[in-house]
C-alpha cells in the first residue's frame, strides 16, 4: 500500500511507468527522507509557483547515494527552485561539504524553501545559493581554478533558451553547455545526473526545441568516450554519467 507521501510524489508526475509501479518504487525509495525534507516537499506542493517542477524524491535519494559513493566534499546542483535538491545534498554531505545551487530566480526559494532550510542551520551552512545563469555560474568556478574539484553533479534547469535572429526564433541548447561544464569541474570518477532525460518520452520522436535538445545531449553522451553511461528510466528519466579515470 503507498503512503500518501508517495502518492503526493506521484499526483505530480507524468506517467512513463504504471501508477503502481511509480507508487511503490517511491514509497521503497524514501524512507529514509528526514522531517525537514518533507516539510519541503509539503510546502512546494501547497504553495510553490509551477510545484511539478519539483525533482522526483527517489531521484534525490538516488543523488544522495552518489554522493556517498563518491565521498565528495563539493556538489553542483543546477536549477535551484525551492532547494529541495540542495537539501538532499546537503544532507548527505560531511560538516565540511559545499553545495553550489544555481538559479536565475530565487523568487520560490526565498517564498517556500529558505523558511524551512534555514531551521537547520548546520545544513544551510553547507549551501551556497547563486543567483545568474547557470552557464555563467559554472563558467566562473572554471575561472576560479575549481576545474576537478566536484565528485557530483545534478543537471535539472531550463533544456533551451529562445532567442529572436533576424526574422526567426532559435535556441541555445543549455543542457549540453551544462554537461560540458560539469564535466571539466568533475573529478575523475565524479557522477552526473541528468533530470529529465526521457521527457515524457518526447525524446523518442522528438519533434520541439527541448526534446530534440535532450534526444541531442542523449547521444552526444552515449558516444562520448571520456565518460560511461546509463539511461534509467526513473521518473522522467535521468542519465546517469561517470566520469572515467
Ligand atoms: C526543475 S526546476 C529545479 C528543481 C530542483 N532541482 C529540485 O530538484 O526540486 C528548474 C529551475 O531551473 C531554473 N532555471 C531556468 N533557467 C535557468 C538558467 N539559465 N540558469 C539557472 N537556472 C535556471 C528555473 O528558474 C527553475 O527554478
Amino acid at each position: 500500500m503507498a503512503t500518501d507521501f508517495a502518492s503526493k510524489i506521484y499526483n505530480l508526475k507524468l506517467e512513463l511507468q504504471p501508477a503502481s509501479i511509480i507508487e511503490y518504487t517511491s514509497e521503497i525509495s524514501t524512507q529514509s527522507f528526514t522531517s525537514l525534507q518533507k516539510e519541503l516537499l509539503d510546502a512546494t506542493i501547497a504553495h510553490a509557483r509551477l510545484p511539478m517542477m519539483l525533482g522526483a524524491s527517489e531521484v534525490h535519494e538516488m543523488g544522495k547515494s552518489m554522493i556517498t559513493l563518491t565521498r565528495t566534499k563539493k556538489v553542483l546542483d543546477i536549477g535551484t527552485f525551492t532547494g529541495a535538491s540542495a537539501l538532499a545534498w546537503a544532507i548527505e554531505l560531511p560538516i565540511d561539504g559545499k553545495v553550489i545551487s544555481m538559479d536565475v530566480d530565487h523568487t520560490q526559494l526565498e517564498k517556500v524553501g529558505l523558511p524551512i532550510i534555514n531551521k537547520a542551520s548546520e545544513l544551510r551552512a553547507k549551501i551556497e545559493f547563486r543567483i545568474g545563469s547557470a552557464v555563467d555560474t559554472l563558467q566562473s568556478l572554471i575561472a576560479n581554478g575549481e576545474s576537478g574539484s566536484f565528485g557530483f553533479a545534478f543537471i535539472d534547469a531550463d533544456k533551451v533558451i529562445p532567442f529572436q535572429t533576424d526574422d526567426t526564433v532559435k535556441f541555445q541548447e543549455n543542457y549540453s553547455s551544462y554537461y560540458e561544464l560539469c564535466l571539466q569541474l568533475l573529478a575523475p570518477g565524479g557522477v552526473i545526473m541528468v533530470d529529465n532525460a526521457l521527457w515524457n518520452g518526447w525524446v523518442l520522436e522528438p519533434t520541439k526545441a527541448d526534446s530534440m535538445a535532450i534526444d541531442k545531449l542523449n547521444r552526444l553522451v552515449s558516444a562520448d568516450s571520456r565518460v560511461h553511461n546509463t539511461l534509467l528510466n526513473i521518473d522522467d528519466g535521468v542519465h546517469l554519467i561517470v566520469k572515467k579515470y
